[in-house]
């Protein structure tokens, strides 16, 4: 995509009611544990005097004030999760940080971390800092996936400095200095001779990252890993895994690896089956290869491929074995495709005619649907054109879009960056 480019929603759906159940299902948990509680105090009435039982149930009251204001935090932690995009599971997940200056007051962070954030410029932790950050400093073990340049390093790093400050008298007293002359920055393979030559003892480490983990577990590293990591035999090492992408082995390998860990997603999560459309087979192509770079679901249809491969690729997406189809104007419409739930226009589109044909292909059959669509400089002479549609389709439009100049739309295919991260070869 353009480096200029920014994205306009149309027809946002907004899952209120999951976010209920959510909401309804922490509830329900607090009052289980009160009800708990209480029937334990009726049963003992009887065999207490009167001035026990009073004082019984001021305790009672007291607690389940308690227990109502960590209600109160629990929903208060869910909003402000919702607001940021982070999802979470696993048992008390800690609170997410609100700002930086939370680390000193729940944290005790040495002032100096706080002033070189400052002079950093980092105003605000990102989402992923925001929950990553406390769950590593709890003790907790922690999977976590958040998109690039989201600031994962620092949600890894921080806990990391946090630690090493704490534990300075103690290292000082023991360590040998002479044995670690340096950092040791080795490839998984290496590391592994090394363990097996007994060069290495990873016995006492007592925090592990696995950043890039969605590229470590992919089957090729496989082994190589899995012994590097049987390597880390301390009990109480914090193990944490951080990734861009979150394909089913890393998953797998994240439950097999850790146990209570908290697990922590930021961003919008993909809701396949997701068309995606682009002006040229040639920009479909680069798109294809960055997405499958990453290991997500996706294939291609375009006119180089034959009439049946595309019936394949189409059929593969229909039965759920692909999550993303990329797909160019021309060669998506004479294709059947049911039951999308969003459309991204990863290219504008060139006319209205393409608009309304890319994004009628979701939300079909009275079902909700959603399209996204991605727009640099050079198409915002024609905002104004998709705002119309969007109105007259009953979405919601914001008003600065209404109060754009309208531009005759039709073969706007304006050039366009390359989407590729390749290097080139020379
Ligand atoms: N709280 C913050 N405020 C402002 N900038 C930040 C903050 N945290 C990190 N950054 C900056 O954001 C950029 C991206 O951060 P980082 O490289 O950690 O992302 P990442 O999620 O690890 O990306 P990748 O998946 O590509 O490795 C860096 O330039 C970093 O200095």
């Amino acid at each position: 995509m353009a480096s200029d480019s920014s994205f306009l929603f149309s027809g946002i759906r907004f899952n209120r009611k999951k976010f209920g159940v959510d909401i309804a299902r922490f509830q329900k948990k607090e009052s289980d544990t009160d009800s708990t509680k209480i029937s334990s105090v009726a049963e003992d009435e009887s065999a207490k005097s009167r001035e026990a039982v009073e004082e019984k149930t001021t305790s009672t009251k007291k607690r389940k004030r308690k227990g109502n204001s960590s209600g109160i935090h629990i929903l208060r932690d869910a909003i402000f999760r919702k607001q940021h995009n982070i999802h979470v599971s696993g048992y008390n997940v800690p609170s997410p940080l609100q700002s930086f200056d939370e680390l000193k007051s729940r944290y005790n962070c040495p002032s100096y971390l706080l002033r070189n954030l400052k002079e950093l410029g980092f105003k605000l932790p990102t989402p992923i800092q925001r929950q990553a950050i406390p769950v590593l400093l709890d003790g907790r073990e922690c999977f976590a996936c958040a998109p690039t340049g989201s600031g994962k390093t620092l949600a890894f790093v921080c806990p990391m400095f946090m630690k090493l400050k704490l534990m300075t008298k103690n290292l000082l007293r023991n360590a040998d200095f002479s044995k670690f002359p340096c950092d040791i920055i080795s490839t998984p393979l290496r590391l592994r001779l090394a363990i097996k030559k007994k060069k290495i003892d990873l016995s006492r480490v007592e925090y592990l990252v696995l950043d890039e983990s969605d590229k470590l577990f992919e089957p090729e590293l496989f082994k190589q890993i899995d012994s590097v990591l049987k390597a880390f035999s301390n009990p109480s090492i914090i193990r944490s895994l951080f990734c861009a992408t979150l394909p089913d082995f890393v998953e797998d390998r994240a439950r097999e690896l850790m146990h209570d860990a908290v697990r922590v997603i930021v961003g919008r999560n993909l809701n396949p089956p997701v068309l995606v459309f682009l002006q040229s087979k040639e920009r479909a192509k680069e798109l294809y290869g960055e997405l499958a770079f990453d290991n997500i679901r996706v294939d291609v249809i375009h006119s180089d491929l034959s009439q049946q491969e595309r019936e394949n690729a189409v059929d593969n997406f229909r039965a759920g074995k692909t999550w993303v189809l990329i797909a160019t104007d021309v060669v998506a419409r004479g294709m059947d495709f049911k039951g999308v739930n969003c459309v991204i226009n990863y290219d504008f589109p060139d006319s209205a005619s393409a608009y309304v044909h890319r994004i009628g292909r979701s939300g079909r059959a009275g079902r909700t649907g959603e399209a996204i669509t991605f727009y640099t400089e050079e198409d915002i002479p024609f905002l104004r054109n998709v705002a119309n549609l969007m109105a007259a389709s009953g979405c919601e439009v914001p008003s600065w879009l209404m109060e754009l100049q309208k531009k005759k739309w039709k073969k706007h295919r304006p050039k366009r960056d390359s989407i590729s991260t390749k290097p080139e070869t020379a």
